[in-house]
């Protein structure tokens, strides 16, 4: 029950501030989408197959602007250096260190450039990938691409389930709004707009339509991946508009209380995307074999936000570092015991319902 992952949530209750704790456990409304997440891979089971394994298990999967990778991603996730002082160089350094893909966010508390050489400076080849929200300035997104760009990030993130902030309950009990003084969200400085040498608040639009998606993908070259798709219908609008991934997530719970679990959406979002671009995961990965099941039911990769954060407020970069070798380590795990020589080999059929009996 108590894993590495587990312990190191414990460690990070007992060290962070409760108001910056709630903040990152806290999810919209009464919670039942964040609940669910997890719950839902708690209500699927595995059926190995035997006789079939291998010593050496191939776990490399290939991603867009990334170099063959580890299946399991760094979801982007706000303000790193409330949760340590190191914040995103030392997720970054513990990311590239166990070659998995870093998600920077718009709402990190270190520049995009920053965070890229830290990676860089662990492994020349480590991936890093923008998240960003489209900002109804036009101008101002185009000025976070053209940085994103020249950092060296290798793919953009856009974040679609966002028209509005999520109701968060705990935070409103906290009153907690934004950063504290002392912090900033450095990508957002020296905008057009914006104070000179200051940053811009992030903004999020309820108007933004698919029409801004397109404006984006004819800015830059980059691999753009949608992040929020839960609806296969938007999953085909999505490929159609010209997207080299999808991300299915109900942003950890965070927005919207009525949404199912991802993992949940993910067998018709795979469905309609039918192998044309790459389908990610996030939401409630805590174990190898939630990896594993994500995979076999069509995803190619996973991200996982909360439990990084926990590694990083208990441990900096060594807990995060810890966090992404424990899933890695129980994920090739799961593969062996799954019979499987590597990803390919994890497919539908080993997925049954917990509790349903095998048909
Ligand atoms: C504290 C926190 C901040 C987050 N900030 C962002 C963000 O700025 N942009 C974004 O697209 N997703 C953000 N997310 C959502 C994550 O990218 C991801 O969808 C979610 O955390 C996955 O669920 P998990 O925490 O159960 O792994 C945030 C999540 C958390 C917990
Ligand atoms: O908290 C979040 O989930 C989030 O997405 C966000 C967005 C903008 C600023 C800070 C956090």
């Amino acid at each position: 029950m108590t894993g590495v992952l587990t312990a190191l949530h414990d460690r990070a209750r007992e060290v962070l501030d409760p108001v910056f704790y709630d903040y990152v456990a806290g999810g919209a409304g009464g919670e039942r989408a964040l609940a669910d997440n997890e719950r839902a891979f708690d209500r699927l089971a595995l059926l190995p197959r035997v006789l079939r394994g291998s010593a050496v298990r191939d776990t490399a999967v290939r991603l867009p602007g990334a170099p063959a990778t580890a299946p399991v991603l760094v979801a982007p996730t706000a303000f790193h250096r409330l949760a340590h002082p190191d914040g995103e160089l030392a997720t970054a350094r513990a990311a590239a260190a166990a070659g998995v893909v870093l998600v920077t966010g718009l709402a990190a508390t270190t520049a995009v450039a920053e965070v890229v050489r830290a990676a860089r400076a662990v492994d020349p080849d480590a991936a890093v990938w923008f998240q960003l929200y489209l900002q109804p300035d036009p101008e101002v997104t185009e000025c976070l691409v053209r940085r994103a760009e020249r950092a060296g990030c290798t793919a953009l993130v856009v974040t679609a389930d966002s028209p509005v902030f999520g109701r968060r309950e705990r935070d409103l009990r906290n009153g907690f709004t934004d950063l504290p003084p002392g912090y900033a969200a450095e990508n957002m400085r020296d905008l057009p707009g914006g104070p000179p040498g200051g940053t811009r608040p992030i903004a999020m639009s309820p108007e933004l339509s698919w029409d801004d998606l397109a404006r984006l993908r004819a800015m830059t070259a980059l691999p753009v991946l949608l992040k929020g798709v839960l609806h296969p219908a938007d999953a085909r609008l999505a490929v159609a508009g010209g997207v080299d991934g999808v991300v299915v997530s109900n942003h950890g719970g965070r927005q919207f209380d009525a949404v199912p679990a991802a993992v949940d959406a993910l067998p018709a979002v795979v469905e309609a995307v039918a192998g044309r671009v790459p389908v990610l995961l996030d939401g409630g990965v805590r174990r190898g074999a939630d990896v594993a099941i994500a995979l076999a039911l069509g995803a190619t990769a996973v991200g996982v936000g909360r439990p990084v954060l926990w590694g990083l407020a208990a441990e900096g970069e060594r807990g995060v570092r810890r966090v992404l070798d424990t899933l890695l380590d129980e994920y090739d795990h799961a593969l062996a015991l799954c019979g499987a020589r590597g990803n390919a080999d994890l497919t539908g059929d080993l997925v049954v319902r917990r509790g349903a009996g095998v048909r």
